[in-house]
């Protein structure tokens, strides 16, 4: 039998002590209930009432939270070694972001009907709708590689996407969504527990939130419960070209009050970066990431 290697995991984000008692301890569990019903309108988190801000502003504020990945001085750091509309520094382990060929290796109900191999893996985690199959598409340059729907609930099994025949992106179901088949609904609470945790080729969950509405608590829970768990994680905040919502509030304003609301429960600020699966916005620099964070899992 084949060893699975014990692999490097050091983008581990340690979450402080400061995580309010009352977070639920699976907030993806969470969603089915009714009063998580993605029509209710009562999602937003109070503390969202920032004062408006420039990008200038919000170059400042991403220079106090940067990420460094390993092997780089935070000393040396250079504006140029920052990914534009992220707060992650390019290090050593960057490199091979193309992508050659994409293909899909299947639909699996249950974590253990996964692929086996040992290959890396990214997963998609995010509200339903937040643009998860999207974002893959835009990743692959392949309009329809991940089906997506202006429905929420469109993927409802555990996708895995072969890139360069050496490593996954995995689309997943998404939270959030109350009408979710009940099958669907029961599958996934199991599956955050045995995929989440368990899967040893997991490099890191990209969390995808959705610049275009203020923070919502669901997000907030789940970015908690994954820091919780000392899951390596990177904040994608999607539809970035939506540059206004029918309240006028700005993507802008959305993500820097994520990012405060996060920081309080964070000693490291986890990555984040800007994207728009309609425009590419980030495409590029999200793949030279997670280039480096699988590089340095991989050495
Ligand atoms: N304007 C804009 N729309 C987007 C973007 N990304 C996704 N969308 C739209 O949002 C809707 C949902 O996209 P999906 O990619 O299917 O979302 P999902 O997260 O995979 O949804 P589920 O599979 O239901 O969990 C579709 O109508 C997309 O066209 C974006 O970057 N900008
Ligand atoms: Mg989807």
């Amino acid at each position: 039998m084949m060893l699975m290697p014990v692999r490097t995991r050091l983008f581990t984000l340690r979450i402080s002590s400061l995580l309010p008692s009352s977070s639920p301890p699976l907030p993806f569990a969470l969603p089915f209930r009714s009063s998580f019903s993605h029509s209710a309108p009562t999602h937003h988190v109070s503390a969202t009432k920032t004062p408006k801000i420039s990008i200038s502003d919000s170059a400042k504020f991403a220079r106090t939270v940067l990420f460094i990945p390993p092997g780089t001085d935070p000393e040396e750091v250079t504006d140029d070694m920052i990914l534009p509309g992220s707060n992650i520094v390019l290090g050593p382990y960057a490199g091979d972001a193309k992508v050659k060929e994409v293909e899909f290796m299947g639909s699996s109900v249950r974590p253990k009907d996964c692929p086996k191999d040992d290959r890396p893996e990214f997963a998609m985690l995010g509200r339903s709708n937040v643009g998860k199959s999207s974002l893959i598409n835009s990743l692959v340059r392949k309009k329809e590689v991940a089906l997506t729907s202006k429905k929420p609930g469109k993927t409802q099994l555990i996708n895995h996407f072969l890139v360069n025949k050496s490593w996954y992106l995995v689309d997943l179901p998404g939270y959030g969504f109350a009408n979710a088949p009940e099958s669907a609904r029961m599958d996934w609470s199991s599956f955050t527990k045995g995929y989440f945790l368990n899967r040893e080729t997991l490099v890191g969950i990209l969390l995808l939130v959705d610049a275009s509405v203020p923070p919502k608590k669901i997000d907030l829970d789940c970015a908690n419960w994954i820091g919780r768990n000392n899951i390596p994680m990177t904040i994608v905040f999607t539809k970035c070209d939506k540059t206004k919502n029918s309240k006028g509030q700005r993507v802008d304003e959305n993500i820097k009050s994520f990012q405060e609301l996060i920081k309080e429960n964070y000693k490291i600020h986890p990555p984040w970066i800007m994207t728009s699966s309609a425009t590419g916005l980030g495409r590029d620099e999200l793949l030279l990431h997670m280039s480096q964070l699988r590089n340095y899992w991989d050495q």
